[in-house]
């Protein structure tokens, strides 16, 4: 069973980091949120209504979902790409409006995509892809981003930008879930923090009660120390392992 007994209800404006480890369930979870899978027993609500029951663009209107990996296959324009991100507002076959367009420079500035604004996605490099789909899903105007390892390919500096523009969107009163391997990234910038093990929540709560140095030794394996410094925490490997 990869989920079992998981109850769980998310607010507008939480920044949420989901931890666990290799396997233990994460992109499972965050598909169940997303409909793409029926879980065998329980129900999904969004906002009090049962997610089943919509169909997928009135789902896309509340939640923008960025997976752990994307493939290209077509040659589209990062501005084309990104525009996909509005369909679930002019539709399927609907022209773009003087909004869309502006929700879609809006997006591609946030993520620092205007200079390659007219390259073809197919040649853009591993995290430059990955900016791409997180400004399509913030194109999207959804409520909810659910994003698995959003951080995964980004150099370091875009990696503290989106975690700075995470905060934002969560300030603007999106609600933000997103996976990680890095526990240091919540303890700052996230509101909540939740560790999946053994296909349960063990922990749910604020970073600084859950990820503390006890729980992510005991959680990962390995024995660390941590270090609270300026309002942050640190880990390292103990010297004496
Ligand atoms: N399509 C699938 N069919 C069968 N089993 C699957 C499928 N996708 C995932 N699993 C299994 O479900 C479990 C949870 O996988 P999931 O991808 O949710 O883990 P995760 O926590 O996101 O892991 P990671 O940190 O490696 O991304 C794993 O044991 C995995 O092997």
């Amino acid at each position: 069973m990869v989920l079992n007994d998981v109850s769980l209800k998310f607010r507008r404006g939480e920044l949420i980091g989901l931890l666990g480890l290799n396997g233990a369930g994460k992109s499972t979870l965050l598909r169940i949120l997303m409909g793409l899978l029926k879980p065998t027993s329980g129900e999904v609500y969004l906002e009090g209504t049962l997610l089943s029951s919509l169909r997928p663009l009135d789902v896309a209107r509340h939640l923008a979902y960025v997976p752990q990996a994307h493939a290209m296959t077509f040659p589209y324009t990062v501005r084309r790409m990104v525009e996909l991100g509005r369909i679930p507002h002019h539709g399927v076959a609907g022209r773009l409006g003087a909004e869309d367009r502006l929700r879609v420079d809006q997006a591609m500035d946030r993520l620092g995509l205007l200079a390659l604004a007219e390259r073809p996605v197919t040649e853009l490099s591993g995290g430059e892809k990955q900016r791409v789909v997180l400004a399509r899903a913030l194109a999207q105007e959804a409520v909810g981003l659910l994003l698995d390892e959003p951080m995964s390919g980004l150099d370091y500096g875009h990696q503290l930008r989106l975690m700075s523009l995470l905060a934002e969107l969560a300030a603007e009163g999106h609600l933000v879930l997103l996976t990680s391997h890095r526990p240091e990234e919540f303890f700052s910038a996230g509101h909540r923090a939740l560790i999946l093990e053994e296909a349960q929540i063990v922990a749910d709560g604020p970073p600084e009660l859950i990820v503390t140095a006890e729980r992510m030794s005991r959680l990962y394996g390995v024995s660390l120390a941590q270090i609270d410094h300026a309002g942050k925490r640190f880990f390292h490997r103990e010297e004496s392992e």
